[in-house]
């Protein structure tokens, strides 16, 4: 299926664009009313992202009502643990919650490597779906999270500020913190061959945990398997978006793929030098940019535009959206970079 608008692909791919491609990391949810109608209809997130009809469904919501250039597909990044066989809730208002997590080496007999097509197959089926939908009107983003970032979950068993059991693991442990690292990185890489096969014509990797490993971690336990990632997915233009990891910016312009993703606490100018030329880099307004007027909104995302002028980018925030942000100030936004 040839898309009819591919300027996200392109943009990736450093080739020439007529203008910015703009999409939204979690545009997909709650800041629509049309979301939570769906959400309502059903008994909870997970039903919802299960039910591969309904997935798809709020998957097009924003390409319909924001005018987004892509879509994402609707999951989340903790379907890995559970096809790995250490199954989430979604626990309303707090987040997720694990009932049981890993520990130790004893606990990895009961985890397996996630077959991406068996184990996760509602979400191949949602991106099928989608992509018949869609009829080519705009690029489906695949995703999953990065290696250490569900490796944080599945020790921690749920949120948290600061994640001192997954971190103290990695210096009392680093032997099984690697063999845990390397299931989740061979279950991630099936996972993403699963997803292209069905459609997916971008993937991006969600670090939103990179910020609190101190740089030599962050090298030996995250970087290290986004890279095998990396390395293992060939057919389509990769996106890795590691959340806070301002120390790493030189080391990630040397990753196997196309776009890096910059949060909005890294500068565009020094960011750009440390990468290189020879990538696309994606973001990073602030989010709660959005909270301002709509003059204000349009003024800050004119001053991002500006100073990614000129040099690869695709827009977006240096976040995902807040939920509770009127989809009104997300249409300043994305007007805002489609006519600039
Ligand atoms: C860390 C992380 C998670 N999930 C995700 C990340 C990485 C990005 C980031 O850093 O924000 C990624 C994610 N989660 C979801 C998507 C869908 C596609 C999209 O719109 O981008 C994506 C890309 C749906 C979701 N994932 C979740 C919801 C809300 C559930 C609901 O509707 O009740 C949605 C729509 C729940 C979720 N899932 C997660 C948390 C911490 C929470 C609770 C807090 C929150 O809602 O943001 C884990």
């Amino acid at each position: 299926m040839q898309l009819k608008n591919d300027l996200l692909i392109r943009a990736a791919l450093g080739q020439p664009v007529e203008r910015t491609p703009v999409w939204l990391m979690r545009q997909a949810g709650r800041i629509l009313p049309e979301y939570r109608a769906v959400r309502e209809s059903v008994s909870g997130f997970i039903e919802l992202a299960q039910t591969p009809e309904l997935a798809a469904e709020v998957t097009i919501q924003p390409v319909d009502i924001l005018g987004v250039d892509a879509a994402i597909i609707f999951s989340d990044i903790l379907v890995i643990p559970e096809a790995m066989g250490l199954p989430y809730e979604m626990v309303e208002k707090r987040g997720p919650w694990f009932p049981e997590t890993v520990q130790s080496a004893a606990d990895l007999k009961k985890l397996r490597i996630a077959d991406g097509v068996d184990d996760l197959s509602y979400v191949i089926e949602a991106i099928k779906i989608t992509k018949k939908a869609l009829n080519g009107r705009v690029p489906l983003i695949g995703f999953a999270g990065a290696p250490w970032t569900i490796f944080a979950y599945m020790i921690e068993g749920s949120g948290s500020k600061t994640f001192s059991k997954a971190r103290a693991i990695l210096y009392t442990q680093p032997k099984f913190s690697h063999q845990l690292l390397q299931m989740i990185t061979d279950s991630t890489i099936n996972y993403l061959k699963a997803q292209i096969e069905a459609g997916a014509d971008l993937v991006q990797l969600f670090d939103s945990w990179a910020g609190i490993l101190p740089p030599n971690h962050y090298e030996e336990f995250s970087l290290k398997y986004i890279s095998q990632i990396c390395d293992a997915i060939q057919s389509v233009p990769k996106t890795v978006f590691a959340k806070g990891a301002f120390f790493a910016r030189e080391a990630m312009g040397k990753l196997d793929c196309q776009t890096i993703g910059l949060d909005w606490n890294m500068g565009i100018a020094e960011s750009r030098a440390m990468i290189g030329m020879d990538k696309t880099l994606q973001g990073n307004l602030d989010p709660a940019a959005l909270y301002g007027s709509d003059k204000e909104v349009a003024a800050a995302t004119r001053l991002m535009m500006e100073q990614f002028k000129g040099t690869r980018h695709i827009a977006n925030l240096g976040h995902g959206v807040y939920p509770d942000i009127s989809p009104d100030k997300v249409k300043v936004f994305i007007e805002t970079v489609q006519n600039f």
